[in-house]
Order: C-alpha cells, then structure tokens, then sequence
C-alpha cells in the first residue's frame, strides 16, 4: 500500500513518525510533497520516505490520499489534485480541522471513498486519539485499511460529524492545554526552588500517571481526586484554592471558545 501525504507540516510529521515508529509501514510506503521544499525534502531525508516534486505526483503514485494542508488551502490543492483522483482506485483521508464529508465531496467527487478524520498530535508516539467518519463509499477492506492507520498510532473513535468540533477542542488541541497546564506545574516548581528541568519531568511523569488512572478505573475523575485529598491535608487546600482562581471554569472557557472557532471555519 502506499500512503501519500499531501502537506507535510507538525501534523502529517507526526503521523509519519507514528506510522514508522509503530512498524505499521515501511518508508518506500511513503510518499510526500508540501509547498516548503526544503522541509520536505529534510523529513525524506530523516525519515527514507520518499520525497515527490509535485502534489500531482504523489496523488498519481499513491492508494490513499492524506490531506495535510491547512484549512485555507485545502479547496485550492484538492481542486489542483481533482483529475487524478480515481475514485475506483483512491482513498482520499483529511486530516483538516472543519471540512467536512459533504464539502469534500463537492470538492474532490461525490464518488471517491473518503474517511474524515481528526487527530492529534500524540500519534507521533503511538499515543494519539483519533476522530474518524467515513462515507458510504468507504467500505470494507479500504475502510479497515484507512482507519486501521489511526489505529496502528493511538485509539480511534468513530463520531457523527457534529460532534467533531467538540472532538477536536478535547482531543486535537487539548495537547496543547495540558503542555500548558504541565508548564504551569513546573513553572511553580522553579518558583519554589527545583530546577526546570527536573520541575518539568516530575510534573510530565505525575500528568501521565494520572492520566492512565483515570484511563484504568471505573471512578470517575472527582472519586479519584478525592482519594488524593487527605483529610485536613494539602492536596484540598491546594484544590479549594484553584478553584477560588477559577481552574475549571478557565479550563471550560477555554473549550468553550475552541469549540466556537471550530464551528466558525
Ligand atoms: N497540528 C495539530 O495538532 C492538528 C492539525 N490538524 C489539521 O492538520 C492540518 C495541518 O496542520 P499543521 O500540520 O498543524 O499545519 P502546518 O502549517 O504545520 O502544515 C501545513 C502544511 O501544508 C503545506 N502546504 C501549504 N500549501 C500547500 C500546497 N499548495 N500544496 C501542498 N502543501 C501545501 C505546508 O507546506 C505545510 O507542510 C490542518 O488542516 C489542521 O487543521 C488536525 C488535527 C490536529
Ligand atoms: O489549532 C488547530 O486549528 C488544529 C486543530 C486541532 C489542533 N490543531
């Protein structure tokens, strides 16, 4: 099978490095292009994928089709790749945030098999989480084998395309907000006196940790939380104090927000 992408920035990077990390393809497999020569041309370099000189080019090559460009040149580079999209013969996979299956149609054929997808950027470890939702021409084997990709680098969920913009405040960008909480946590670290470096792992290894609790227990988060809390001990104080400086209401702002751009593009 060969995989092409088309845009080759964090996201497709990140995808690329997951798939070859997890053995699920072999680079030959692979096939680029971008519009910045010298970033692509650097990831076949690192990576032994191979490097195309056009968007045509990998399209002509390619079984499955990822489309890794962001939002406001998707319409331009699918209207560009339109021709050689056989849909007897081609698996068209997005990756862009808010097109949806219906736009995509109009845009690249009302035939092609195309599964829309959300990823984030965990999948560069095998740790990612996917949303995926293919239309009626996906099927079968094509439909196992373009989701079986996201499988191969995280979990994947299949969602009705309304819940995408929820599913990508919670999942796609939310990477981004824990980054920031784990900042945060080490930041107060180096304020009391630890090292950034240190402050930082300490803070990372409690965040995962957590994080497969919650994964590998039937509480719900607050139950935990409260198995945390020794009574009368820091961890409550430290909590009551958080939400005096409005912790869940910032961290439900901020979803709110991200959910309201998605379903602005
Ligand atoms: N970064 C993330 O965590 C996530 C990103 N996405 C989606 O992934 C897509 C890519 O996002 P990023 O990788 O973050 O952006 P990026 O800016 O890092 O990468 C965009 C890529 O598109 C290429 N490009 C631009 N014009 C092109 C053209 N005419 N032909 C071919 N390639 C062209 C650029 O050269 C670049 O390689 C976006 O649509 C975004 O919504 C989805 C989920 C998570
Ligand atoms: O920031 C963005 O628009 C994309 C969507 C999810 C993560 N990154």
């Amino acid at each position: 099978m060969k995989i092409g992408f088309i845009g080759v920035g964090g996201m497709a990077q990140a995808i690329i490095t997951g798939l070859l990390k997890q053995n699920k393809l072999v680079p030959s497999e692979i096939l680029i292009h971008s519009a910045h020569a010298s970033t692509y041309e650097q990831v076949a370099k690192k990576t032994g994928v191979t490097a195309k000189n056009s968007n045509s080019e990998v399209v002509k090559d390619s079984d499955v089709v990822v489309l890794a460009v962001t939002p406001n040149v998707a319409t331009p580079v699918i209207q560009e790749i339109r021709d050689q999209l056989d849909p007897k013969k081609k698996t068209l996979i997005s990756i862009v945030a808010g097109l949806t299956l219906e736009r995509l149609a109009e845009l690249a054929g009302y035939d092609l098999p195309t599964l829309r997808t959300l990823p984030n950027l965990n999948v560069a470890i095998g740790a990612g989480m996917t949303a995926v939702h293919a239309n009626e021409n996906l099927t079968g084997k094509a439909k196992e084998e373009a989701i079986g990709l996201f499988d191969a680098v995280g979990s994947t969920v299949t969602l009705p395309e309304a819940d995408f913009a929820t599913f990508s405040a919670l999942a796609g960008s939310s990477p981004a907000y824990v980054y920031f909480f784990i900042d945060s946590l080490s930041r107060a670290g180096v304020k009391h006196g630890l090292t950034k470096k240190a402050a930082t792992k300490i803070a990372a290894q409690a965040v995962m940790g957590s994080a497969e609790m919650v994964l590998n227990s039937d509480e719900n988060p607050f139950g935990l939380i409260d198995q945390v809390s020794s009574p009368g001990g820091s961890t409550v104080a430290g909590l009551l104090a958080m939400e005096e400086a409005g912790f869940m209401t910032s961290v439900i702002k901020g979803i709110d927000t991200t959910i309201e751009r998605n379903n602005a593009e």
